[in-house]
């Protein structure tokens, strides 16, 4: 995390927007973007009504300035980006609008209703802390939300749902309690937990429609209230103890007009006294900040003295990087509010913040690794004096320890270590590995011994010689045959022929595959194990122990390989045993889809009717507002307020339809997720099969025996004669073999073991045990490499390994 913020004071920034006139005379003023000044020019008969100023040029300087034809964008990137980072990265941030009503704070904070253009800093706040999290994945974030209105005096909770079914007197109202560490708590205000853009951006728009409905008499325009939408942000660090956490203030202010302009009475004139009475109490805040700053005695700051104050008291003068955005109209008319604005705006402007990291321990982290630390500790003291106590291992651990031994003794290289905990268990049960391992090395070596009991000294140690001699031959002559084998491959993509024969043969392989047993081991001379996959092709060979999905492919008929991918692939799908699931979760899918299609065309509609009928309210509110300054007889008011009514009530009803909606849009959207993943995972292995399957073709072809390569070595006597092998090879003769058999056994691995097929006997059964009528008339012969002394030395191993293995089985035979 790159946070701009330093740990170091800094001023509140100001900024200056100015709304486009709808009518009326504009008055003169210029703006200097070098100088980031904004002169107003004062008429002399209007700076002559204005009390106590007379002069006839107003210069303000701001951060920046914002004329009539910004940009929602412009605004957001100039202003709120640096302050959303910082947020992210840990600094508590504040960005509040302040100006007269109508002059555009709730369009700069929150946006217009009706164009995606005109989305406010909220919104895009929302947006860019969602998209920041991807660039953070070193960090899990918590982020919480939640929505105050400060009406009168009064907090309530925009996000409470009680305010589908009950008036805003009705509800709890939000309570400002301070702790012994002068922390400011808010009762009844509910947070909500928002894991991605969606559910915050949908907590907005709940708020702002509450915010909007909130039918009371007393709350007729939302210009007499102070909005505070807060996000919670916390960051972890995996492997951390410490943890980030801030909070980011998007205010919008209530109107900042003075009453004696307004001329109003009654409620209203209550409202605004309190509305005023709040800003006033903001406005000594910063004068007594700025005094403070100046060097005067002022200690006492008066935050307590309205709730708006005691919330923001740290966006204020104290911990937080806070930018005042100051919006004002540019309507002569309206000078005299526009220059009391910028007045206040710079007074703002001296007030100096220190924003720091509010990095702490968390409690609970450092508890679970100090206790895990006293454990250890308590084991590694056990362990030194011998007391150490023994628990049981789980079977999960032993594995794993097991593993651990065994990767250890594998490893050749002398600087491999075992790590494992200072615990006496595991030191006991490490000994009884290696014991076990020295053990069956020795019982092997003296296996071997009594295997050749029978046969002369002479004969074993010959046997054991040439064993380890053809192993060392082998690997020399890997590389040969990787490249006969390509060369073979390349020669059979040309030559190939389709016949009924190979299908029977692919049908065959299959069920070898589905009942061939476990690969087996084989000992060298020197008492290693060798393991199949680590003969050759130890890679291809990896795969052959889940060798394609039997069931799945067994179905899929043998497929030319002249044929292109795309139309294999067609073929293996139409056969594919899967297949029909995977069609149908894409036809539920698609239902799915079209099921979320057109409901979140209704909840859109439900969106647009809800935004439309808010901008119907506002309008009607601001011509009253309007009437208000006029004054308008009680017929009129009883209209207005009727004609309120209806469209809230209808607001309501669109809610409700949008909150359905919504909440079947996120069952369908989980829904889809899971589908996604079937059909994913359903894909995935469609592509593991074909891959298969096309494996196997390919090995089919290796087997076969409808070619012979015109290879420059080929000869006669290298080559091999399957219809010689038996018919019928059953268990009892497998080791009877003629030495022809015996080589047609080894030279059948060697050609498997070329097409990346593990080797031995069962596939030679497997080839062999075909019907006669379905191998191909023709008589052909294969050479292993065609390399006559690698075919013998390969013969020749096969041959010494079958003795063994004929040994050994006539040994465990009773
Ligand atoms: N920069 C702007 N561009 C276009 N329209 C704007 C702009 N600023 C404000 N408006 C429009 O002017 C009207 C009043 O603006 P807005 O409601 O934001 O004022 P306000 O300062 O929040 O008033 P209040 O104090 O009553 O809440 C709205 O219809 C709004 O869409």
């Amino acid at each position: 995390m790159a946070s701009e913020i330093q740990n170091v004071s800094s001023n509140i920034e100001i900024y200056l927007r100015m709304r486009p006139l709808l009518s009326g005379t504009a008055s003169h003023y210029e703006i200097d973007k070098d100088e980031r000044i904004v002169k107003w020019h004062v008429p002399r008969h209007v700076a002559a009504g204005m009390a106590n100023h007379q002069k006839e040029r107003y210069d303000f300087f701001f951060t920046d300035i914002f004329d009539t034809d910004s940009k929602q964008d412009e605004v957001f990137e100039k202003v709120a980006r640096k302050v959303v980072m910082g947020a992210l990265d840990g600094y508590n941030g504040t960005i509040f609008a302040y100006g007269q009503t109508g002059s555009g704070k709730t369009f700069s904070i929150t946006g217009g209703a009706e164009r995606y253009v005109d989305r406010g800093i909220i919104p895009r706040a929302i947006s860019l802390i969602y998209s920041e999290l991807g660039n953070r994945s070193d960090y899990t974030y918590t982020i919480h939300f939640s929505y105050l209105e400060i009406y009168n005096e009064n907090g309530f909770d925009l996000l409470n749902p009680d305010h589908e079914t009950k008036t805003l007197e009705d509800l709890p109202k939000v309570i400002l309690l301070e702790d012994e560490e002068n922390l400011i708590h808010l009762r009844n205000l509910s947070s909500h937990l928002a894991t991605n853009e969606e559910e915050a951006l949908n907590l907005l728009f709940v708020g702002d429609t509450n915010r909007m409905i909130s039918a009371t008499p007393m709350n007729m325009a939302s210009s007499r209230s102070h909005c505070i939408f807060t996000a919670t942000i916390e960051a972890r660090k995996s492997g951390e103890d410490s943890v980030r956490k801030s909070k980011l203030h998007l205010v919008d202010l209530a109107g900042s007009e003075r009453v004696s302009k307004t001329g109003v009475d009654g409620q209203i004139l209550k409202e605004a006294k309190y509305i005023n009475l709040s800003l006033h109490f903001l406005e000594q805040v910063i004068v007594a900040l700025q005094e403070r700053n100046q060097g005067k005695n002022r200690q006492h700051i008066p935050y307590r003295n309205s709730m708006m104050t005691s919330i923001l008291r740290d966006s204020i003068g104290g911990n937080c990087q806070t930018v005042m955005l100051a919006t004002v109209s540019i309507a002569q008319e309206q000078l005299e509010e526009t220059i009391s604005t910028c007045r206040f705006a710079q007074r703002v402007a001296t007030i100096s913040n220190r924003a720091v990291l509010n990095e702490e321990i968390d409690p609970n982290l450092v508890i679970r690794r100090l206790k895990q630390e006293i454990k250890d500790l308590k084991m590694e003291i056990q362990l030194l004096r011998g007391t150490s106590e023994e628990h049981t291992m789980n079977e999960m651990d032993l594995k794993s320890l097991q593993n651990q031994v065994y990767d250890f003794i594998n490893d050749k290289s002398s600087e491999a270590t075992l790590n494992f905990r200072a615990n006496l268990q595991q030191i006991k049960t490490i000994f009884q590995l290696f014991k076990e391992v020295v053990l069956n090395e020795r019982s092997t070596h003296v296996e071997a011994i009594d295997h050749d009991k029978s046969t002369s000294k002479e004969d074993t140690s010959a046997l054991y010689g040439t064993i380890k001699d053809l192993s060392r031959q082998i690997q020399e002559k890997d590389n040969e045959i990787n490249i006969l084998v390509s060369f073979i491959r390349k020669h059979n993509q040309n030559n190939v022929q389709t016949d009924n024969s190979q299908k029977e043969i692919v049908k065959e392989v299959v069920c070898k595959e589905q009942t061939s047993s476990p690969s087996k081991d084989i000992n060298d001379s020197d008492g290693n194990t060798l393991r199949k996959g680590e003969r050759q092709h130890e890679s291809v060979e990896e795969s052959e122990s889940d060798y394609c999905d039997k069931k799945a492919i067994s179905s899929v008929p043998y497929v030319e390989r002249s044929l292109s991918r795309a139309q294999a692939f067609e073929m293996f799908q139409k056969s594919y045993s899967r297949d029909q699931a995977i069609q149908e979760n894409k036809f539920i899918l698609k239902g799915k889809y079209q099921e979320a299609k057109s409901i979140s065309e209704h909840v859109n509609k439900a969106k647009e009717n809800i935004n439309h009928l808010k901008s119907q309210i506002q309008k009607l509110r601001i011509e009253r507002a309007m009437q208000d300054l006029h004054g308008r007889d009680q017929m009129e008011t009883m209209v207005q307020n009727y004609e309120e009514d209806q469209l809230i009530s209808q607001i309501e009803t669109e809610k409700k339809l949008y909150k359905e909606g919504f909440n079947k849009l996120r069952d369908l959207k989980r829904e889809i997720e899971h589908l996604h993943q079937l059909l994913e995972q359903n894909q995935r292995r469609l592509q593991e099969d074909l891959e298969k399957w096309l494996t196997l073709i390919e090995r089919i072809e290796c087997t076969s025996q409808n070619f012979v390569p015109e290879h420059p070595n080929f000869k006669q006597e290298n080559t091999l004669s399957l219809s010689a092998a038996p018919q019928q090879l059953q268990e009892g003769e497998k080791n009877v073999y003629s030495r022809q058999q015996e080589d047609n056994n080894a030279k059948t691995l060697q050609r498997d073991s070329a097409c990346g097929m593990s080797a031995g006997e069962d596939e030679v059964q497997m080839i062999s045990s075909r019907p006669a009528s379905s191998r191909p008339k023709q008589e052909s012969l294969i050479p292993i490499t065609g390399n006559a002394k690698a075919d013998a030395d390969i013969a020749a191993f096969y041959k010494a390994r079958d003795k063994i293995l004929q040994r050994r089985s006539e040994q465990n035979e009773p």
